[in-house]
């Protein structure tokens, strides 16, 4: 899977300032700003296959919850919208804040969302691994979904279930069966898309960002249940609150943000 090896224990809600990375010219997130976004009629729409027989586990690594999925095949899979080739899942997470006021990492004209969804893919048709995947251009695609608060979401359930026993930093639980498209929003067509970076360390600028202009809900039950997550391990004595773990936006360096509609 893409990130087990790779425990964001410094992921510290400190290191949220606004960490620059040397000559870091397409740094994410940003704010999308409607009116100067250009459409681009050759944008397809996004193709995407999943198998929630791929589904493996979820965990806690001290920044978000990740659920993993078996990238050796290409039987998870997304193609079209912005991407010239086929890229294999590894696995998602959200970003969220201590209250629905906030809590995304890309804004549209400045309007934030309680949390977003990452959907983190590699391109397998290019590289064998996504450890190789992350330090290319074109080695990554995340699709990004806004959540906001309302009706109780039937599909996140199970995964709102299996919070609980991940509570702390590195804890593991085996978790299968989980169709990841049930997170898409109905229309997957409209989406804005820009080349930009990992918004956690090591910050690859290796990312093509497709944000998703439809939103989904989730109940604010849903929603409380993620905050109950610690960012802080079983041993240590005070116990930090698994909130605001989205960085800083980050400046648009001249980059174009394309749109799929008008
Ligand atoms: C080789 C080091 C990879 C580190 C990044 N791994 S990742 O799965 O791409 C990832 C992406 C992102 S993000 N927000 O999609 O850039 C957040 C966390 C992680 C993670 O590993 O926890
Ligand atoms: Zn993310």
């Amino acid at each position: 899977a893409c990130s087990s090896k790779y425990v964001l224990s410094q992921m510290h809600p400190m290191w949220q300032g606004p960490l620059a990375v040397p000559g870091g010219d397409r740094q994410s997130p940003i704010d999308i700003v409607v009116r100067k976004s250009v459409f681009d009629s050759k944008l397809k729409p996004l193709e995407t296959e999943y198998d929630p027989q791929t589904c493996q586990q979820i965990w806690n690594n001290g920044y978000s919850f990740l659920v993993e999925y078996d990238d050796t095949t290409d039987k998870s899979t997304l193609k079209g919208g912005p991407l010239q080739d086929r890229f294999r899942l590894c696995q998602f997470h959200f970003h969220w804040g201590e209250s629905n006021s906030w809590g995304s990492e890309h804004t549209v004209d400045r309007r934030l969302f309680p949390a977003e969804l990452h959907l983190v893919h590699w391109n397998s048709d290019k590289y064998r691994l996504f450890e190789e995947a992350v330090m290319e251009d074109n080695g990554l695609a995340v699709i990004g979904v806004f959540l906001k608060v309302g009706k109780r979401h039937e599909g996140l359930q199970k995964l709102v279930d299996a919070l609980p026993a991940i509570r702390h930093k590195g804890s593991v639980v085996e978790f299968t069966r989980f169709d990841p498209g049930c997170l898409l929003p109905t229309n997957t067509d409209d989406y804005w898309t820009y080349h930009g970076s990992l918004t956690t360390p090591p910050l690859n600028e290796s990312v093509t960002w497709i944000v998703m202009k439809q939103h989904i809900e989730v109940s604010h039950d849903q929603l409380a249940v993620f905050r109950s997550l610690l960012f802080t391990s079983a041993e240590e004595e005070v116990q930090k609150s698994m909130v605001n773990n989205f960085r800083v936006q980050q400046p648009l360096r001249g980059r174009t943000v394309r749109s799929s509609f008008t």
